[in-house]
């Protein structure tokens, strides 16, 4: 990845920061962003000077595209800023489904326009992180399951119309992160790793090497590709994380 520069949002916690270091020890050039700046330090602590820290909220239209117009040239893009609360549909507000179909689906898209001339000008590469198998529909998480299946759709669409562009959407099932663990209890991440047919969960340097991999064209054969790196959970019967 030597020479290569690379954009990951939401590089202050967990998964971003997994491939914001892995993409670094590899030799790329990485920008981080996210909203807390404190986060972002410790990513670049961690990081050493090959990593560069913006604080940015992906969802303010205007910054982010000022920031990634800024960058020029760009190799790697990867949107793995996201999130979502757990409730039943009937639950959530219209604010509520929108704040999350934005984090997740509509302002990832905006970025991606943005960092379009950048990537087409590299022939990048992009991996969009979504969640596995949100096409099969997920109880207590309608908006961000049609959201990251809106992902899905949005790469292979994109894979279409951009020459030269490689995309990928990367859709975890449970990566025991920090962050997953203020969303849901123990019990349901055990449910959730038990009825897995591998019966493990993935692993924070599993997703960053599927990242770099992806990232660093050893994958260039393939455009627009769903890869469900969710030891088969996707497989098994529709998830609930309602009980
Ligand atoms: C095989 C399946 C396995 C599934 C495993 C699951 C794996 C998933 C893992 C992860 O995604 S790890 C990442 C974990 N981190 C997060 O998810 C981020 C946490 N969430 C947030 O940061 C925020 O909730 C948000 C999604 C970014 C929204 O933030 P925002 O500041 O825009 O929202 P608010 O202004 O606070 O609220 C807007 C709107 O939403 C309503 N709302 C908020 N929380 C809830 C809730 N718990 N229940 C119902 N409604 C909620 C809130 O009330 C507002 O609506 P109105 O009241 O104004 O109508
Ligand atoms: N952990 C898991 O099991 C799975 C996770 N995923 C997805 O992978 C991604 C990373 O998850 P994980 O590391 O576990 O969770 P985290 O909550 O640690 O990561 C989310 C990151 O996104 C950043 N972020 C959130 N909103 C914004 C915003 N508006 N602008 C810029 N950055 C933002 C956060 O930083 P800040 O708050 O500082 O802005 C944070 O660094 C998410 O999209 C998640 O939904 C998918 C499947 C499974």
């Amino acid at each position: 990845m030597r020479g290569r520069t690379a954009l990951v949002t939401g590089a202050g916690t967990g998964i971003g920061r997994a491939v914001a270091l892995r993409l670094v020890e590899l030799g790329a050039d990485v920008v981080g962003v996210g909203r807390r700046p404190e986060r972002l330090a410790e990513t670049a602590r961690l990081a050493g000077e090959r990593f560069e820290a913006t604080p940015l909220d992906v969802r303010d239209r205007a910054a982010a595209a000022a920031f990634v117009a800024g960058l020029g040239r760009l190799d790697l893009l990867v949107n793995n800023a996201g999130g979502q609360f757990v409730a039943p549909a009937a639950g959530i507000s219209r604010r509520g489904f929108d704040a999350v179909a934005d984090l997740n689906l509509t302002a990832l898209a905006a970025l991606l326009q943005a960092a379009r001339a950048g990537l087409t000008t590299a022939g990048g590469r992009v991996v969009n992180l979504s969640l596995s198998a949100p096409d099969r529909g997920i109880a207590g998480l309608a908006h961000s399951a049609a959201a990251r299946a809106g992902i899905a759709a949005l790469t292979r669409s994109l894979a279409r119309e951009w020459p030269g562009v490689r995309l990928f959407c990367l859709a975890p099932g449970t990566v025991l992160t920090a962050g997953v663990g203020d969303e849901l209890p123990p019990e349901v991440l055990a449910r959730i790793v038990a009825t897995t047919p591998l019966g493990r969960d993935t692993s924070l340097a599993e997703v960053a090497e599927w990242v770099a991999a992806l990232g660093s064209g050893v994958a260039d054969a393939v455009s627009g590709a769903l890869i469900e790196l969710d030891g088969g959970s996707g497989l098994v019967s529709a998830a609930s994380l309602t009980g």
